[in-house]
């Protein structure tokens, strides 16, 4: 089942609390109106979710102030506004018969306690999890899920990709959930009796305080490089974000990946217990991963910890990163105390039957290497996560590595040439198309990728913009043997041109360039 167009998953049965009570606890002014003996069942920072009985919160933001939205969000039902001085000047314009409350600090300071507070979400009965770092956030979260359901949890999620609570589905559109629509899920969760729940977190998140009023059990890092500088500046704020999640605030204890500088500055400066998994053995780590074998089909690892814990196992995505991940989400289940033994006996001599929505998708898995290239369409969009892939497909390629990608518009503009530089370098062929153009021209920004790409000085380049046309360029001068991969759309089923959202499956498009070359039925 998926949730339609609704902006967030909410319980099925909230339990009413008094406004005046929650005035109270959190200290707020009394901007206009009364409380009353009023209730609130749910809260939103977003007019457009608002629900019957809801709190809506007012948060100024980079474009508006949301207290612009108040009378709509009380048309929609909400029962009362909370928002800063600021936006109690905005409201005083629009009639409205609802209490306005004021908070004394920043709302979004207090939006994650309150949220808690709103949805009882403060002390859960399941586990939770979160991973951070730059690349792989969404696949350990995947992985988590799979873990878990082997160990015969029953699993939530919330990743880039979606939320997830069994067949209950909404398309995220962020990474993170805000503050209120995190705890409205974990609240809907409990009601569906998940007892372990996988969250992505990014460094927005951390910062902008999305996940408070969440105390995580095992929280994980696994690798760090650029990304986001439009937001944060610079890598060490970036960093720092990142760093936060490491705290007692948010969590008991943690996992990280040491293999690079980051992941060792994280395990010395984290402010919570941290074990460490490396993938080289002269590293000083807890917990060692080896890979045993891999292919495009997949890759084997075997994981051996303190203690004689071990674990062997398979997943079925290609790249020694993959096994890292995964390795990362088994020790992240032992630290929560789930015994690896439990894991591996709910799986099929260890093999992780995982699918991860766009991200390194084989579309065509049955095409016999002789007869055809293999495609995959991925989520992939940092230098790092090029480079990864790029490395990972060296090893295991049998043919020529055909490379399609584009990049953001609007977004940190200062990482195009190296991606395509890293493009240029492990590639063979490059075809440079749009992704989300958004604001900018499209050729401006396929003209940065391909000064990239030809700084590398090495594989032949193909500049197309059409995306379809693109993909059947790649598929037309393929070879039986080729791996031709698909960066930057993933999932998604929609590209972003100037201001308008038209609809585009890069996953779709790719099955019919399949289907046209008789490579798929
Ligand atoms: C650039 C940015 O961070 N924007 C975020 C921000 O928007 P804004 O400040 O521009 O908000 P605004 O449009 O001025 O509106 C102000 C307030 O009015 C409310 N509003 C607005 C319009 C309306 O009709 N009704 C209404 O209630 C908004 O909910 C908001 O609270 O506040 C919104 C609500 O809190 C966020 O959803 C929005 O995230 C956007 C979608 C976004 O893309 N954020 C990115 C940068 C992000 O967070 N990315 C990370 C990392 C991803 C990764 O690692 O790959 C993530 O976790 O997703
Ligand atoms: N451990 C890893 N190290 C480096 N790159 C990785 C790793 N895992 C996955 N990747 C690459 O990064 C891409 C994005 O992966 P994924 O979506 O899991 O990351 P993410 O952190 O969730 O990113 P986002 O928050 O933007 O969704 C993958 O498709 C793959 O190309």
């Amino acid at each position: 089942m998926s949730t339609g167009d609704a902006l967030s998953i909410r319980p099925q049965h909230p339990a009413p609390r008094p406004l005046e009570a929650l005035r109270r606890e959190f200290g707020w002014e009394t901007g206009s109106g009364h409380a009353g003996d009023a209730a609130a069942f749910g809260v939103t920072i977003d007019s457009r979710d608002v629900r019957e009985g809801d709190l809506y919160v007012g948060l100024p933001g980079a474009r508006r102030h949301g207290a612009e939205f108040a009378a709509q969000a009380e048309r929609s039902g909400a029962v009362a506004v909370l928002t800063d001085a600021a936006g109690l000047e905005v409201t005083a314009t629009q009639g409205l018969g609802i209490p306005v409350f004021v908070s004394a600090v920043p709302p979004r300071e207090s939006l994650g306690e309150l949220a808690a507070a709103v949805y009882g979400t403060a002390e859960l009965p399941a586990r939770v999890f979160g991973i951070t770092g730059t690349n792989g956030k969404t696949s350990v979260v995947y992985l988590l899920a799979e873990l878990l359901r082997a160990a015969g949890m029953t699993p939530g999620l919330s990743s880039t990709a979606e939320r997830r609570i069994g067949e209950e589905v909404i398309v995220s559109n962020l990474t993170s959930p805000e503050a209120t629509e995190l705890h409205a899920l974990l609240a809907r969760m409990s009601e569906k009796g998940v007892d372990a729940v996988a969250l992505e977190v990014s460094a927005h998140a951390v910062e902008r305080h999305r996940i408070d009023g969440v105390r995580f059990d095992v929280v994980a890092f696994n690798n760090f490089s650029q990304d986001h500088l439009d937001d944060f500046g610079d890598m060490e704020s970036y960093f720092a974000a990142k760093l936060a999640l490491f705290a007692p605030e948010h969590a008991e204890r943690g996992v990280v990946v040491v293999d690079a500088p980051a992941g060792q500055r994280v395990a010395r400066e984290s402010r919570i217990p941290v074990t460490r998994l490396a993938t080289e053995y002269g590293q000083d780590a807890e917990w060692h991963l080896a890979v045993t074998r891999q292919s495009l089909d997949g890759v084997s690892f075997v994981l051996q910890g303190p203690e004689g814990a071990h674990f062997r196992g398979s997943v079925p995505v290609f790249g020694r990163f993959m096994a890292e991940n995964a390795a990362l989400a088994l020790i992240m289940l032992h630290e929560a105390g789930i015994p690896l033994e439990r894991v591996a006996a709910g799986l099929d001599r260890g093999r992780i039957p995982v699918y991860i929505p766009g991200r390194l998708e084989c579309m065509n898995p049955e095409t016999p290497l002789e007869a055809g290239p293999r495609f995959f369409v991925d989520y992939g969009h940092t230098p790092g996560a090029f480079a990864a892939m790029l490395d990972a497909l060296a090893e295991v390629a049998p043919g020529r590595i055909i490379f399609l990608f584009g990049a953001d518009g609007d977004r940190d503009t200062t990482k195009r040439e190296e991606m395509g530089r890293i493009a240029g370098a492990g590639s063979d062929a490059v075809i440079v198309c749009d992704y989300h153009p958004r604001s900018e021209p499209p050729e401006a920004i396929r003209a940065q990728l391909i000064a990239g790409v030809r700084s590398a000085n090495h594989a032949r380049v193909f500049e197309e913009g059409d995306p379809r046309t693109a993909v059947r360029l790649a598929v037309s001068i393929a070879q039986p043997g080729d791996v031709i991969l698909y960066a930057g759309p993933g999932h998604e089923d929609y590209q972003e041109i100037a201001g308008r959202i038209l609809p585009y499956s890069a996953r779709e498009e790719v099955r019919g360039a399949l289907r046209e070359a008789g490579l798929l039925p």
